[in-house]
């Protein structure tokens, strides 16, 4: 069974049409990423599928449910980690965690769910008001996972946490898919999924433009990598050798740099070449593609995600 199905969901607010016919599904265990720039649609999305937001065409279905007949049964089975929640300023982090577990007649100890955030004793005991931004984002992850749901589903989870904060709430979230639970999780940045989603779905302007694996994900941004390469000396014959390498669609010669576009798992292939060539490596840099730069890729022009890699590769080969 679908942990989530969304068929032909299209939400207009007023003369904003925020979501043009999502259909999309993930399957239970998965983790999915879905992503898209600010604006995209991703609350919308996630709002539909919590029932906060009714859509004006389509169905959506969670764990099995249609939304909108069935949202309390689906809520007993899902942990929410909403965008910009607030806290509440008189509770405890402690009492936050209590009333949650209450209302979900969960049995876990607070301090332990609190201790895996990263929030301690003394932090349980302060009022919430107090928190830092991170600390608050922390706390309501720990609300989330209360009785171990059967579906996470958390938008922009990393907001407002730092580098830490941000690998821990991956952890968590590999560590729920592997206790069984399926993983919906919202995000503009890239980086943020890619390292832990099996799938990914980017949406831009309301419509899924792309959907894949992280392999062939991986596979659409490999075109974009930039690798700039300081040398000690720039010689005809060290240029030729870089375009010879299978793999690399574009040389440019700046100064005493070479900035060459390649595929992501040649760019040891390309640094071995410049030094088989006589030439000294001083440093090198890598550009990882953007967001942005990922979407141009699945969107230029076609539908197909992949053809723009292809036809990119066919230029490089003329
Ligand atoms: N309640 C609302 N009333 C009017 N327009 C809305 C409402 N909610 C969302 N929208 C519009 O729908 C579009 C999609 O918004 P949404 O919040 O779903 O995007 P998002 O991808 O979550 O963006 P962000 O990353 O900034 O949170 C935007 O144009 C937004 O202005």
């Amino acid at each position: 069974m679908a942990a989530i199905e969304l068929d032909g969901v299209r939400k207009q607010f007023g003369g904003v049409t925020a979501l043009e016919g999502v259909d999309l599904t993930v399957e239970e265990g998965e983790i999915y990423g879905f992503l898209g720039p600010n604006g995209a649609g991703k609350s919308t999305t996630i709002n539909v599928l919590l029932d906060f937001v009714r859509p004006t065409n389509g169905t959506a279905r969670v764990l099995g449910h249609d939304v909108r007949e069935e949202s309390t049964a689906i809520r007993e089975r899902t942990g929410v980690l909403p965008e910009g929640y607030d806290v509440y300023d008189r509770l405890t982090g402690r009492e936050h965690l209590e009333f949650v577990i209450d209302s979900k007649d969960a049995y876990v100890d607070p301090a332990e769910l609190l201790d895996r955030v990263g929030l301690d004793e003394e932090d349980a005991q302060r009022k919430a008001g107090g928190y830092s931004k991170g600390m608050a984002q922390r706390l309501v992850l720990a609300m989330a996972l209360v009785g171990e749901p059967d579906l996470l589903i958390l938008d922009e989870p990393s907001s407002g946490l730092d580098p830490n904060g941000a690998r821990m709430m991956r952890e968590i979230v590999r560590e729920e898919n592997e206790r069984g639970a399926t993983v919906f999780f919202s995000s503009h940045i890239l980086g943020q999924v890619e390292s832990v989603c099996d799938r990914v779905g980017i949406i831009q302007d309301g419509t899924l433009v792309a959907e894949d694996s992280i392999e062939n994900l991986q596979e659409a941004t490999d075109v974009e990598t930039t690798l700039t390469v300081s040398v000690d000396q720039r010689t005809d014959a060290v240029v030729s050798a870089v375009r010879d390498v299978p793999g690399v669609t574009a040389v440019d010669e700046t100064g005493s740099e070479l900035v060459v576009t390649c595929s992501d798992d040649i760019k040891m292939d390309v640094l071995t070449a410049i030094e088989e060539a006589g030439v000294e490596v001083e440093d090198f840099d890598t550009h990882e593609p953007s967001l942005e730069e990922l979407f141009a890729a699945y969107t230029d022009g076609t539908d197909q995600p992949q053809s723009r890699a292809a036809t990119a590769g066919a230029e490089g080969d003329a």
